[in-house]
């Protein structure tokens, strides 16, 4: 959601287009909240609503965003600009009656919250796949709440531990926000508000400061100081190692950690599937030889890679550290494990991702050459746990680890 006027904000410009950042980060809002948008699991269509009189600048700003598009769902996500109406609830509408059929899901989203982080996004997809129909993420709130009468007198101080600030995206089935739009009318400030006027229910999941919207100017120098603390892109790169026996969830990881940091994904199995398709007989250390080489391309240019391989012997780890040096890059070394129970239920399960890709049984997995990690940086058992508990598990490992290099022993 694009369209409003920013009058609180009081910028020469609807505040959509007021520019965030400095030196080569700075762009416009919208720019950057879309960048948060384009991390979204399995995104297919992206709706822009923008001021009517403001259309090309709004197409502009969203063009800012072409590198992140054409990786963000290998070329697969449309975008399309629309203009919005009055109210914020009349450009919703206008935005949900420009999606093309086919889309089960919809996120509503402030650009006003430019800065809302990617792991808010996939909570939000991942409780409207989980059964619930309308969702929303929020914060408790820290001050005592009043509700006050016109002549400012206080009616109630309402109980705080039941009250949460609600943010976006909200995250809804189609079918329920589209009939929250048609059945429910009267005056609510989010989407949310609507589908419980219907009386059905809403589901909260976290939502996180960093969500923050940029209403007046206060809340753009905040936000705007966040992003000067954030180290620009370019800075140092970092080469995330993975490694694991097939099925203990490297991809999913290694998925989740690319688009929340807009990283780059080598994955050893696409290039070994690529070469046997190109007429490769036998592939031994070729693939594996193509991913050093390809991330270490990837490191050159400032961009984060995270490695995507079994890394099954003391001689690939030794490899890929050698990638991370030769580039001075920040390097952790992250090996995945699962319980055999749900590991073989993952490994019986799964089917092939990649066109051609024979992928292993339990007895061939069980089978593999393997020699356990001994001095991985993190371990992460996956039995059971979700894919943003690993993201921060990983997140918060790298945060420890200095800026190039392994981290110092305690
Ligand atoms: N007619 C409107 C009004 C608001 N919004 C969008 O809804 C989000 C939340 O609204 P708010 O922060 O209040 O933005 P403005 O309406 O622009 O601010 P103000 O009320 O100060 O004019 C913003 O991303 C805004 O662009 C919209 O698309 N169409
Ligand atoms: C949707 C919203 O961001 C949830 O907090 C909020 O209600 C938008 O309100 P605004 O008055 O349009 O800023």
């Amino acid at each position: 959601m694009a369209a409003g006027r920013g009058t609180r904000l009081g910028a020469d410009r609807p505040k959509a287009l007021v520019p965030l950042g400095r030196g080569p980060d700075a762009a416009p809002l919208v720019t950057h909240a879309l960048r948060g948008v384009l991390s979204c699991p399995d995104l297919s269509d992206v709706v822009v609503v923008a001021p009517p009189d403001r259309m090309p600048e709004l197409t502009a700003a969203v063009d800012l965003t072409g590198v992140e598009l054409t990786s963000a769902g290998a070329g697969q996500v449309q975008v399309t600009v629309v203009a919005g109406g009055a109210e914020r609830s009349d450009s919703v509408a206008a935005g949900l009656a420009a999606l093309p059929p086919g889309v089960g899901i919809v996120l509503v989203h402030d650009a006003a919250r430019a800065l809302t982080p990617p792991a808010v996004f996939e909570r939000v997809v991942e409780a409207v796949r989980h059964g619930h129909s309308a969702v929303v993420p929020a914060l408790p709130v820290t001050d005592t709440i009043k509700m006050v009468d016109a002549r400012d007198h206080v009616v109630s101080t309402p109980d705080r531990n039941a009250l949460r600030a609600v943010q976006t995206p909200q995250g809804f089935l189609r079918e329920t926000l589209e009939r929250a739009h048609h059945e429910a009318g009267g005056s609510v400030t989010d989407d949310a508000g609507l589908v419980e006027s219907l009386g059905d229910a809403v589901f909260v999941v976290p939502g996180d400061p960093r969500s923050r919207k940029i209403t007046d100017a206060e809340d753009l120098a905040v936000v705007e100081s966040w992003l000067s603390a954030t180290p620009a892109r370019g800075a140092t790169p970092v080469l995330l190692v993975l490694g694991g026996l097939p099925g203990t969830g490297k991809t999913t990881l290694a998925r989740a950690w690319a688009r929340s940091r807009r990283a780059a994904h080598v994955r050893v199995d696409t290039i070994e599937v690529a070469l046997q398709r190109a007429g490769a007989d036998q592939v031994g250390p070729q693939g594996y030889a193509a991913a050093y080489a390809l991330a270490a391309d990837q490191l050159a240019l400032g961009l984060d890679v995270v490695a995507d391989s079994v890394n099954p012997l003391p001689v690939t780890r030794a490899a890929w550290r050698e990638v991370a040096s030769a580039s001075g890059a920040t390097v952790l070394e992250v090996e995945l494990t699962c319980a055999a129970t749900e590991h073989r239920e993952r490994v019986e399960g799964r089917t092939a991702d990649i066109v051609g890709h024979q992928v292993p049984d339990w007895s061939g997995v069980q089978a593999a050459d393997y020699v356990p990690w001994t001095d991985a940086d993190v371990a992460l058992d996956t039995t059971d746990v979700d894919v943003s508990d690993l993201l921060a598990h990983v997140e918060q490992a790298l945060a420890a680890v200095p800026e190039v290099g392994k981290p110092t022993a305690p």
